[in-house]
């Protein structure tokens, strides 16, 4: 497997284009198993591990799934199996929003449970829970769970009782084709359900309130592909906006929104970093010292989960002690202990790390823990004085294209022992030596 290595001390100037976002364009092409009738056409799909796995998932239901160039056609009009196998969803929890669009299309669903995980326990009974309100029976054995329903599903009203990302879309897909409105109360707001909601409307589903605490959505006898451009990644925006930040240098982030990214802007401009938004993307600059600041993680629009050990890697070089909370996952703090190798002084408190700042970080074998932690390694780096090497590379893969490539375009002295685009052909022969997610 392909190891990271990074020179730190380098400068950073230029433009980033941002990719289409991953946490958008899986649950859309989950979606698109709804569409009985025409292809679904998506653009901006971008080129990660995750891509590929849910796109294999859905070919192994035997649905015709074409990908090139970051466009992905889906004809779904014929389905030959409701069952998705272990194989492919222990590689990605996210392969587990095939259950609701499965359930609405075909009236059953078996599919493997979602891997154990590195950043918490993330439960699903919030997705069964909608499921079993709109008449599906579910059953759990032998590792797979097993949802049922005799006709079509039938619209419910659903308090979710945390806003959950993936239950909200899960939900709100099954419900689409379900008989009568189905209300979802204490809906995630996430920038990613509202994308989900645009393509599913433009494949003619009813959905309102997509973006705030209750989303309703009244249900149709069918569904028809459509094309959709899905929209650029707050997160790689967000990774690329500190990566910045941290190295003292300004760039631009091409085609990042702006209002999908107010908690970590905001945070950032307290630290004292410049930014400028404009209609076409994001402006970083960073020329003096850096200040502490605190931060929680919650659910949007409070500061992501997803940033956090980013943002983390930021403020060890920052005057002053940090407090970061995370709310969202109960385990989402492992990069600590490999920060701790690169000479940053943090202690964890509960779900609280007291991140002392000011530190010199110092080059060292790390291992990147989850996708998120592989990232803020790679950041860290970039301000540590000598070299860092960066294994567990498996999981960066899943969220950055070409990560290396494009800092090392952009000044950095980066490189990977592996390409990525060789790991992903390996992979696409069949041989999924990509390990089962940990994150
Ligand atoms: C593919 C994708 O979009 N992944 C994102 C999605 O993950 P994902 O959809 O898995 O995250 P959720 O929003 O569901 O999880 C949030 C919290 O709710 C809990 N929970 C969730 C479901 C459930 O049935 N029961 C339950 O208790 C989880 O354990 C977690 O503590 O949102 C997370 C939170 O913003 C992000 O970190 C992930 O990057
Ligand atoms: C945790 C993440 O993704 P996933 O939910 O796919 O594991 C992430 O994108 O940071």
């Amino acid at each position: 497997m392909s190891k990271i290595i990074v020179r730190g001390g380098r400068k950073l100037a230029g433009n980033v284009k941002i990719n289409g976002a991953k946490n958008a364009v899986l649950p859309i092409i989950a979606a698109s198993i709804l569409g009985s009738e025409g292809e679904s056409v998506i653009h901006d799909a971008p080129p990660l591990d995750d891509v590929l796995v849910i796109n294999k998932v859905l070919q192994s239901l035997g649905i015709e799934v074409e990908y090139n160039r970051q466009v992905i056609r889906v004809r779904a009009g014929q389905i030959n199996t409701c069952e998705a196998s272990y194989d492919l969803v222990r590689k990605m929890r996210a392969s587990f929003l095939v259950m609701g669009p499965l359930l609405a299309r075909l009236g059953q669903a078996r599919i493997s449970l979602p891997g154990g995980c590195a950043i918490g326990t993330r439960p699903i009974d919030q997705h069964l829970k909608g499921f079993e309100a709109m008449g599906a029976d579910i059953e759990l054995g032998q590792g797979y769970i097993e949802a049922k329903v005799k006709g079509r599903l039938k619209g419910a009203k659903i308090y979710l009782d945390v806003a959950s990302v993936g239950a909200t879309e899960n939900i709100m897909m099954a419900a689409t084709l379900a008989e009568g409105t189905t209300t979802i109360e204490n809906a995630a707001k996430e920038p990613e359900i509202v994308d989900l909601a645009n393509y599913l409307n433009a494949m003619g589903a009813v959905i309102r309130g997509a973006g705030t605490g209750v989303i309703r959505i009244e249900g149709v006898e069918k569904l028809r592909g459509c094309v959709h451009t899905v929209i650029p990644d707050r997160v790689e925006a967000g990774t690329y906006m500190i990566a910045a930040a941290i190295t003292g240098s300004e760039l631009y982030m091409e085609g990042a929104i702006g209002d999908h990214l107010r908690p970590v802007i905001s945070k950032m401009q307290e630290m004292g970093v410049t930014i400028e938004e404009d209609e076409n993307g994001i402006r970083v600059r960073a020329t003096g010292p850096l200040r502490a600041v605190d931060v929680k993680t919650l659910p949007y629009p409070g500061f992501p989960t997803d940033m956090q050990s980013q943002m983390m890697a930021l403020l060890m070089v920052a005057d002053g002690t940090s407090l970061v909370t995370e709310t969202v996952f109960e385990n989402r703090f492992m990069h600590v202990e490999e920060f701790a190798n690169m000479n940053a002084n943090i202690k964890v408190d509960g779900r609280t790390a007291i991140v002392s700042g000011n530190s010199k970080l110092r080059g060292a074998k790390v291992c990147a823990t989850d996708l998120r932690a592989g990232a803020a390694l790679i950041l860290a780096a970039l301000a540590s004085e000598g070299e860092t090497e960066i294994t567990g590379v498996h999981h960066i893969d899943r969220g950055y294209v070409d990560i290396t490539d494009v800092l090392r375009e952009l000044g950095a002295d980066i490189y990977r022992s592996v390409p990525q685009e060789i790991e992903q052909e390996v992979a696409e022969l069949g041989f999924f030596n990509i390990q089962p997610t940990l994150a």
